[in-house]
């Protein structure tokens, strides 16, 4: 009598560095629970990598140097792609779609730049695109948007969405370390993009919020609309007086539906001390989710790092290996949506946007300055909720002045913040952080 266990499931590994070394680590060592879940083994039949890599063993496998032959390799059913970047990686995909494999990719930047491309010749040759470890590492927020909210209309979302920013602005905060000496560290770590500009200057944090945008609703990948600040120019100080505020600077990412379109903006942000997200800290990531039947969500967990982030690669494999059988349009679709036309809704310009602000500026120590600044504020339509002046230091005639504002829209901001620049009282640029209240 034959067996009835289904035939294992071939998979091809390209690209063996922190996340690829992570994800053979957690295939080998958990190999029995995982075949247990999927109801059958996953097998790695070719790794393509330049080169071996200490941090796993790979001597039982067939691995190549050249990564294309895993996508042209009759034997593999799942390409894994885990090289990163937008040009070898999109060709490595095209490829091996065309070769009729399903793929699960990291690769946050080439599903935000590329992913409609990718999702088209998936559709159009039958196979599945999975991508949860491109969003908030190991948390299967992905999942969760697709999935597990479908019954809902998303309102908004918000969220630390990269582990490595999120390390800097903690250890800075907490250890009063240096910038370039914890990104350093974030490095070592593996937390960090090839490129880490793309983690401190918001690039990466806007990939990942144009995919959660478009699970949530139902709108195109559209990374090129996405208002991008990261967190570059935060300084100890602003940090300090946030906290005397009852604040923590976070890097959020944050998508809104309004009536008039959506809102995508990443940038640092002061968000209440007593919310949940503002006490995640280090290379953990939080995503809050308001559904209108559901309420608030949020999900938290390591976003980034080997093993947190090969938990998520493998689950999109065990998913894939789960419905192999299964007819193409019985399976969930990679947007989530199943309809092109699912949402009209364009992106608002971030003049558009309406937030309080952190403004902080260098004031000439003599009477009568706050009421200049008051009083242009007041012309803009914008109050002052709280305030921070200490006393002048020995010898200086400058102090630095805090102010918290209430919501303005952010062309009136600007407006004011140019008219409090052109005053002789003060000194340099005023520095300028959103608030947001996440209630
Ligand atoms: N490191 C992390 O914590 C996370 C990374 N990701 C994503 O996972 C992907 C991989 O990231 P990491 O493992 O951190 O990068 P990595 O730089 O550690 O590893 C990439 C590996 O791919 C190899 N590679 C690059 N181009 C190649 C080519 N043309 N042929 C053969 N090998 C090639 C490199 O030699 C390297 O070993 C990226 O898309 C990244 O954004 C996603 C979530 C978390
Ligand atoms: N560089 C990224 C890695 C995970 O996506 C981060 O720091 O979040
Ligand atoms: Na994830």
């Amino acid at each position: 009598m034959g067996s009835n266990k289904p035939k294992a499931v071939k998979i091809g590994i390209c690209g063996l560095g922190t996340v690829g070394s992570g994800t053979v680590n957690v295939l080998q060592r958990n190999a029995e629970v995982i075949a247990a879940r999927c109801g059958r083994e996953i097998e790695i039949v070719q790794v393509g990598a330049r080169r071996d890599n200490p941090a796993c063993d790979t001597s039982a496998y067939n691995v190549s140097r050249e990564i294309f032959d895993v996508a042209t390799n009759p034997e593999v059913d799942i390409l894994v792609e885990l090289i990163g970047g937008t040009t070898v990686a999109r060709e490595l995909i095209l490829a091996a779609i065309e070769n009729g494999k399903h793929i699960v990719t990291a690769n946050k930047a080439l599903i935000a730049e590329f992913g409609t491309e990718i999702f088209e010749a998936a559709a159009r040759k039958g196979v599945t695109v999975a991508f949860e470890a491109a969003v908030a590492g190991g948390i299967p927020v992905i999942k969760a948007l697709r999935e597990g909210l479908s019954a809902n209309q998303v309102e908004w979302l918000a969220g630390i969405i990269n582990g490595t920013g999120n390390f800097i602005l903690t250890e800075m905060w907490e250890k009063g370390r240096d910038f370039g000496e914890v990104l350093k560290e974030a490095q070592a770590l593996g937390y960090a993009e090839a490129d880490p500009t793309f983690d401190v200057e918001g690039i990466d944090a806007a990939h990942k919020l144009v995919i959660l945008a478009s699970l949530a609703f139902g709108i195109p990948l559209s990374f090129d609309k996405v208002y991008t600040e990261g967190i570059s120019r935060i300084e100890t100080t602003d940090i300090q007086y946030a906290a005397e505020l009852g604040y923590r600077i976070k890097h959020l990412g944050v998508a809104r539906r309004r009536n008039e379109g959506i809102e995508l903006r990443v940038h640092p942000t002061l968000i209440p001390e007593k919310r949940l997200i503002a006490n995640v800290n280090g290379v953990m990531n939080a995503v809050l989710v308001k559904g209108d039947a559901v309420g608030p969500t949020l999900y938290y967990g390591a976003g980034a790092g080997a093993e947190a982030t090969a938990s998520a690669v493998i689950a999109d494999i065990v998913d894939i290996a789960r419905t192999l059988e299964v007819l193409p349009g019985q399976r969930v679709a990679p947007s989530g949506f199943f309809s092109d036309s699912h949402c009209s809704s364009g992106v608002l310009p971030v003049d558009d946007v309406e937030t309080a602000y952190y403004l902080r500026m260098s004031a000439h120590d003599k009477p009568g300055v706050m009421s200049q600044v008051a009083s242009i504020c007041s012309d803009e339509g914008i109050s002052i909720e709280a305030l921070i002046q200490h006393e002048p230091g020995e010898g200086e005639d400058h102090v630095p002045v805090v102010i918290l504002t209430s919501r303005v829209q952010e062309a009136k901001l600007q407006s004011a913040v140019r008219k409090i620049e052109a005053l002789d009282s003060i000194a340099g640029a005023v520095t300028r952080i959103r608030v947001e209240s996440l209630g």
